[in-house]
C-alpha cells in the first residue's frame, strides 16, 4: 500500500491517491473530514487558519460507502488560491512567463527556502531568483493530503478496533518530559474508550493538552511569544491501541516497527526528534525499571508495564504503541532574522508577511495520520488481504488463539 501527493500550497489544490487499500473497507468523505478539520485545531494557527475549510472530494476508488481495491483518488482545493488575496492565480498560473509576479528572494532561516532554491536552481530563470516553488511545495499545507490519504487507511483500522489518538506534552516552555506526570490520565482515557477516547478528549483543549492548568498556561506561553514576534515548538505523544502482537520484525533492520514509526514522525515537516516508550529517559534508568515484566493470564499473554512502548525487537508485543514527537518552532518570525538577498547577494533581515506562532497542536493530528498510516501498512504486510473480510477473518482468528 503507498500514497503520493501532489499540488502546491497557493495552488488551486492537492491531489492525493491511495494505491492498494483491500476492497469492503467501510469509508466515507465525512471519515476523512473528521480528521481534516482535527487538523486545523489548535491555539497560535495564523491568518491561513480563517481562509481554509478543508473538504475532502472523493474522485474514484469509493463506492456504496466502501472501498473497491482500486486507487482511492482525493482532491482537497486550497480556499486560499481564490479568498486570499487577489494574484495567487498569477503567481502560480500554470503557464506564461510569470512576467509581473513579485518574486520572493530573502530565504528564511529554518524554512526549505534557500537549500530548495540551491538544489533546484531557483537562483535563475525560468522561475528565478525566486524561493516560491520552495515555499509552497514544502509548505505544511501537504499535510492536509496527506492527513487524508492516510485517513482512508485509519478507518480500515478502525474497523478492526485499532485506534490512534494524541495529546500535546509540551509547548515551549510549558509542559511535562517524564510520561510519568500523564501515565494516569492517558491510561484512563485508553481504558474507557482506546486511544479514540484519547484524542477527542485532546481535541476539547485549544492546544490538545490534557489538563486545563497546563492548557492555560500553554496558552499565555504562546500569548507572550506572538507579542515578543517570536515561535514556538513542542512535543506530542502519540499512542495506538487495538494493534495486533507480530506488526513489524527484527529480521530486518527496515522492517522493524520502531523504525518505521520514527519515519512516520520525522517525514512531517519541522519534526526534529523522535521518542519510543520511555525514549530518553531510558537511557538514564537501570534495566530493572525500564523492562516490562511478562505475565500470562490463562491463555493470554501481556506486560505489567508498558515502557517499551508496545515493540520488543522490531515487532508488536500487544500493548499500547507509544511514540513522542518533538517540533522545533516555526521558521517565520515576526522578529526578524539575518539573510541575504537571493537575487543581490546583499545582506538583510528576513520579511514576515504572516505565520503560524506554533503548529504543535496541528502536527500532533498529522503524527497521528502518518502513525495510522504505517500500521496499516505493516498490518496488511502481516495479513495481505484483497479483501476486508479475509483480512478481518485472519486479524480475529490470531487474536482468539491469543499467541
Ligand atoms: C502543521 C504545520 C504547520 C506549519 N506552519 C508553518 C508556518 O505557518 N510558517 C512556517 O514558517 N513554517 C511552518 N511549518 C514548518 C515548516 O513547514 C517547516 O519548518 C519547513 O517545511 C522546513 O522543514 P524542516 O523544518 O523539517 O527543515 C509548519 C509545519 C507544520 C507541521
Ligand atoms: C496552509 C497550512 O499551513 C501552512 C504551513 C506553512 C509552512 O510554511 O509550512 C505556512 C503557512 O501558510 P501561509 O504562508 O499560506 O500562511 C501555514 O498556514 C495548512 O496547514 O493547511
Amino acid at each position: 500500500m503507498r500514497y503520493l501527493t501532489a499540488g502546491e500550497s497557493h495552488g488551486e489544490a492537492l491531489v492525493g491517491i491511495v494505491e492498494g487499500m483491500p476492497a469492503g473497507v467501510p469509508v466515507t468523505p465525512a471519515d476523512i473530514d473528521e480528521h481534516l478539520s482535527r487538523r486545523w485545531l489548535g491555539y497560535g494557527r495564523g491568518g491561513r487558519a480563517k481562509v481554509e475549510r478543508d473538504q475532502v472530494r472523493v474522485l474514484g476508488g469509493i463506492r456504496f460507502s466502501h472501498t473497491m481495491g482500486s486507487p482511492v483518488a482525493l482532491l482537497l482545493p486550497n480556499a486560499a488560491y481564490e479568498k486570499d488575496r487577489a494574484g495567487w492565480p498569477e503567481t502560480m498560473a500554470v503557464m506564461g512567463d510569470g512576467d509581473g509576479v513579485e518574486r520572493v528572494t530573502l530565504p528564511r532561516p529554518g524554512h526549505a527556502d534557500l537549500v530548495g532554491a540551491q538544489k533546484y536552481g531557483f537562483d535563475r530563470p525560468p522561475h528565478g531568483p525566486d524561493v516560491r516553488p520552495v515555499i509552497d511545495r514544502s509548505s505544511a499545507r501537504e499535510t492536509a493530503m496527506r492527513v487524508a490519504c492516510c485517513s482512508v487507511a485509519r478507518q480500515m483500522l478502525r474497523a478492526l478496533g485499532i485506534e490512534v489518538g494524541s495529546h500535546v506534552v509540551r509547548l515551549g516552555e510549558v509542559g511535562l518530559d517524564d510520561p510519568a506526570g500523564w501515565a494516569e490520565d492517558r491510561d484512563a482515557l485508553l481504558a474507557e474508550g482506546g486511544a479514540r477516547a484519547l484524542y477527542e478528549k485532546a481535541d476539547q483543549s485549544e492546544v490538545r493538552m490534557l489538563g486545563d492548568a497546563l492548557s492555560e498556561r500553554a496558552i499565555e506561553h504562546i500569548k507572550a511569544a506572538k507579542k515578543a514576534g517570536d515561535t514556538l515548538g513542542g512535543v506530542y505523544e502519540v499512542v495506538a491501541t487495538g494493534v495486533p502482537v507480530g506488526l513489524g520484525s527484527y529480521a530486518q533492520g527496515d522492517r522493524r516497527l520502531d523504525g518505521r514509526l520514527a519515519q512516520a514522525i520525522l517525514s512531517i515537516q519541522a519534526q526534529k526528534a523522535v521518542e519510543v516508550g520511555d525514549g530518553w529517559l531510558a537511557g538514564r534508568r537501570p534495566g530493572s525499571e525500564v523492562h516490562d515484566p511478562i505475565t500470562r493470564d490463562g491463555d493470554r499473554w501481556g506486560r505489567e508495564s508498558n515502557h517499551a512502548g508496545g515493540v520488543e525487537g522490531g515487532i508488536s508485543n500487544g500493548q499500547p504503541l507509544v511514540v513522542r514527537g518533538t517540533m522545533k518552532p516555526i521558521p517565520t518570525l515576526i522578529k526578524p532574522l539575518g539573510t541575504a538577498d537571493l537575487a543581490t547577494g546583499e545582506a538583510q533581515p528576513t520579511r514576515y508577511e504572516r505565520s503560524d506562532v506554533t503548529s504543535v497542536p496541528a502536527a500532533s493530528t498529522v503524527a497521528e495520520a502518518t502513525v495510522a498510516w504505517e500500521i496499516a501498512v505493516a498490518l496488511l504486510e502481516r495479513y495481505g488481504g484483497d479483501t476486508f473480510g479475509a483480512l478481518r477473518e485472519r486479524v480475529e482468528a490470531d487474536r482468539e488463539r491469543g499467541f
